[in-house]
């Protein structure tokens, strides 16, 4: 039965690199991890073991230091760009290259003194190939919040195992994780990052909510207006549910103030919101 190769990529995962630049005694921080995935002729490395056109995995992390030397690490999506481009550019076997970063935030508590950001983790996904096609997604994920009211949810299907109690007040509570594809290659991804954050708090905070798929479709479309270089936001919002505790056998009431948080399942709603005339994404998802 003959069998061929499919689709590959291989590269180094998760790379921890912390940035310190030093202005005097005053010091700035950046802690991201990087992750780099390389496609092209990879034919032979996985038929025959010949590993001439095999960049290693040590050597992408390697370059992810050198990089962060010489060129410093400021916008995460910059910075795998530039990674990106030197791959495709300097490696006539590669043809495509997926970098994709997190970074964790810290908070200043002196000139050489940080606290970690307990909150949300700022991502992003660059893609580069030998035609010349770069693709930035910027995202967030971890962005926990809570609403105590103004979530509704019923009017749903009832069938025969249907438990659920329609509600016109419950807690609205989920972990936001959003990304969102840049229309070009060359945002300005700083300011870029707190209009769609903040868009998106605001949306979660002021939509009164019929269902997290209502909120989560108010969130995307605040996003996108508030964006005009995004063209696209996919959200994926875990209900994190939150049930009012039976206190009647202690004779007490309960008026939507005790709650079990309850840790899984959870409801897991997903969806993206895109412009009527939002070019192909292309490879830039993948
Ligand atoms: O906002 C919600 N959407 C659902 O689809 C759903 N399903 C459910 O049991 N609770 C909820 N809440």
């Amino acid at each position: 039965m003959p069998v061929k190769l499919g689709a590959n990529r291989y590269g180094k995962a998760e790379t921890r690199l912390v940035r310190v630049v030093r202005d005097g005694p005053v010091h700035h921080i950046k802690d991201i991890s990087v992750t780099t995935s390389l496609s092209g002729d990879m034919e032979a490395a996985h038929l025959t073991g010949d590993n001439a056109a095999v960049l290693p995995t040590d050597t992408q992390k390697n370059t992810a230091y050198a990089f962060a030397r010489r060129h410093g690490v400021g916008q995460i999506e910059a910075f795998a760009l530039l990674l990106a481009r030197h791959f495709v550019e300097s490696q006539p076997s590669i043809h495509h290259a997926r970098v994709e970063i997190d970074e964790y935030g810290w908070r200043r508590a002196g000139p050489h003194s940080f606290v970690r950001e307990g909150g949300e983790v700022r991502t992003c996904l660059v893609h580069h190939d030998r035609d010349g096609r770069s693709t930035v997604v910027s995202g967030l994920k971890d962005l926990v919040v809570l609403n105590s009211t103004g979530s509704e949810f019923h009017g749903y299907i009832v069938d025969d195992y249907t438990t659920l109690q329609p509600t016109t007040d419950r807690i609205l509570a989920t972990a936001v994780s959003a990304q969102w594809r840049h229309t070009g290659d060359d945002s300005a991804y700083e300011p870029s990052y707190e209009q769609v954050r903040n868009a998106l708090l605001d949306a979660f905070a002021d939509t009164h909510s019929l269902s997290l798929q209502q909120t989560l479709y108010a969130m995307g479309e605040r996003a996108l207006k508030s964006a005009p270089e995004i063209c696209e936001i996919r959200l994926a919002m875990p209900n994190k549910h939150h049930f009012p505790v039976d206190l009647s056998p202690f004779g007490l009431d309960n008026d939507n103030e005790v709650f079990y948080a309850a840790d899984r399942p959870y409801g897991l709603i997903e969806g993206g919101v895109l412009r009527e005339d939002a070019p192909d994404a292309g490879f830039a998802w993948e």
